[in-house]
């Protein structure tokens, strides 16, 4: 087991290449268990959640092989295995099985998703829209049975706006007979990429990107190619690292679209920014000012930054309000933050910071993967050195952190814990 070291203070220079998108990775893969044929994905990230989706997809009979960021997926011999426990608890993203195994062998059987804790992450809006395609969905022991005479195209609205559940549902809707039609469908750029690979395997579906999307089922699916989009999560991430600690900062490989909120927070609170085609320049400004946040579904400002970004605000002058309506409970940093000298009050469902602040390194535990990004900007900002544990949730989602982080000029590296420093992990 090991830990991550930062010495806070260093200036961030040069360029970052922002790897492929996680939360399309964890749906492309899955999806692939719908062609008939050899599915190729190019550009995939190289993390864990990746890694053990790989597996998951053998563990069924699926033939797999790695070369560098592109996958080869032969699922010809794939068969409807239960995948109860084990690696599907690791992630959250083994979801995409139940939507993907329901749409081809019309059963599955998938243990309840891991995944960040974030408070509850209930999956009610997938079940109801696998219900309304025809399949009998039943909770045992931890599991979800799904089962299907046949799927049958159907009108769904879903109650909340959920990623998962749209692409959920996507998956089982292009086996199904006939027309759906999913409203209030979420809007995230990983659901259009999604939708591309799908048409490249013969799907019909219209509107991905959009609130209602329109899928007319098809008797087959084959094989296809797909690259895979840049990840806007990781992107704004080093956004936030070059604003908070950056000289000048050249990000590459990101679409600056998928990021407006991110960069209209940051541009108001005087950082500069120039958008290219595919990539950011980010100088900080001469002084940070304070802004107030608030996560909602995309285009909005996404949850998955909003960690990182109190980080940054440690640093501002002012006072700036940060509140979460995805996940009211995404909070599990602020105690950590706490530990490194941050003045930050959590009072009904928001954070406040006050800045600025001079963070001082500390011994800290990341209790969830943007709880750990957020961790790794503020240890950059501290004086001294800040100890990180609980890499397994880091790496579930950046590629080479340490090593990207060290190209441009951090003074970052990772250490095995002993024994005693595991023990004492483990109780806390
Ligand atoms: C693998 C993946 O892509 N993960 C992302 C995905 O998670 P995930 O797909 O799990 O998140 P959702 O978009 O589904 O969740 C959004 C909100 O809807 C609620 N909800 C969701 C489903 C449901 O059936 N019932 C329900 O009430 C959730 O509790 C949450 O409050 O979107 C989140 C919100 O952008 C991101 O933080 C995660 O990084
Ligand atoms: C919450 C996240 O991931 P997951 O949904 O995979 O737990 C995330 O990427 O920030």
């Amino acid at each position: 087991m090991q830990k991550i070291l930062v010495e806070g203070g260093n200036p961030l220079k040069g360029k970052v290449r922002v790897s492929g998108a996680k939360n399309s990775a964890v749906a492309l893969l899955p999806a692939a268990i719908l062609a008939e044929s050899k599915v190729i994905i190019e550009g995939l990230p190289q993390i864990s959640d990746v890694d053990i989706l790989a597996q998951l997809l053998e563990e069924i009979g699926g033939s797999v092989s790695m070369q560098g960021r592109t996958v080869h997926i032969d699922p010809s011999n794939m068969v409807s295995m239960p995948l109860p426990n084990g690696r599907v608890k690791k992630l959250r993203a083994s979801y995409y099985f139940m939507g993907a195994m329901l749409g081809r062998f019309k059963k599955a059987v998938i243990g309840l998703p891991g995944g960040c804790h974030l408070g509850p992450r209930p999956i009610d809006q997938h079940i109801k829209g696998f219900e309304a395609l025809g399949a009998k969905v039943t909770n045992e022991q931890g599991a979800i049975y799904l089962r299907a005479d046949e799927l049958r195209g159907a009108r769904i609205y879903l109650d909340v706006v959920s990623v998962g559940a749209t692409i959920n549902i996507m998956l089982a809707a292009v086996r199904a007979k006939g027309k759906t039609i999913i409203e209030n469908a979420a809007k995230e750029p990983e659901i259009i990429d999604v939708a591309t690979l799908l048409t490249s395997m013969g799907a019909k579906i219209k509107g991905a990107g959009t609130d209602v999307i329109r899928i007319e089922g098809v008797d087959s699916l084959t094989g296809c190619m797909h690259t895979i989009i840049p990840d806007r999560i990781e992107a704004g991430t080093y956004t936030i690292l070059a604003a908070a600690q950056g000289e000048k900062v050249l990000i590459d490989n990101v679409i600056p679209q998928h990021l407006e909120s991110l960069l209209a927070k940051l541009r108001e609170m005087g950082v500069v920014i120039e958008e290219g085609d595919e990539q950011l320049l980010v100088q900080p400004g001469k002084e940070l000012k304070s802004v107030d946040i608030k996560t909602l579904v995309y285009p909005g400002f996404p949850t998955d930054l909003q960690q990182p970004f109190t980080s940054l605000l440690t640093k501002a002058t002012g006072t700036g309000v940060v509140s979460d309506t995805i996940y009211q409970a995404r909070f599990k940093h602020i105690d950590e933050l706490r530990r490194m000298n941050a003045q930050i009050k959590v009072e009904g469902g928001s954070a406040i910071v006050s800045g600025p602040v001079q963070l001082e390194g500390a011994k800290v535990k990341a209790s969830d993967l943007r709880a750990g990004a957020a961790l790794i900007v503020a240890g950059l900002m501290a004086d001294g050195v800040t100890e990180i544990t609980g890499l397994e949730h880091i790496d579930r989602g950046y590629e080479q952190l340490t090593e990207k982080l060290t190209n441009l000029g951090a003074n970052i590296w990772r250490e095995e814990m002993t024994e005693e420093e595991i023990e004492q992990f483990q109780n806390s």
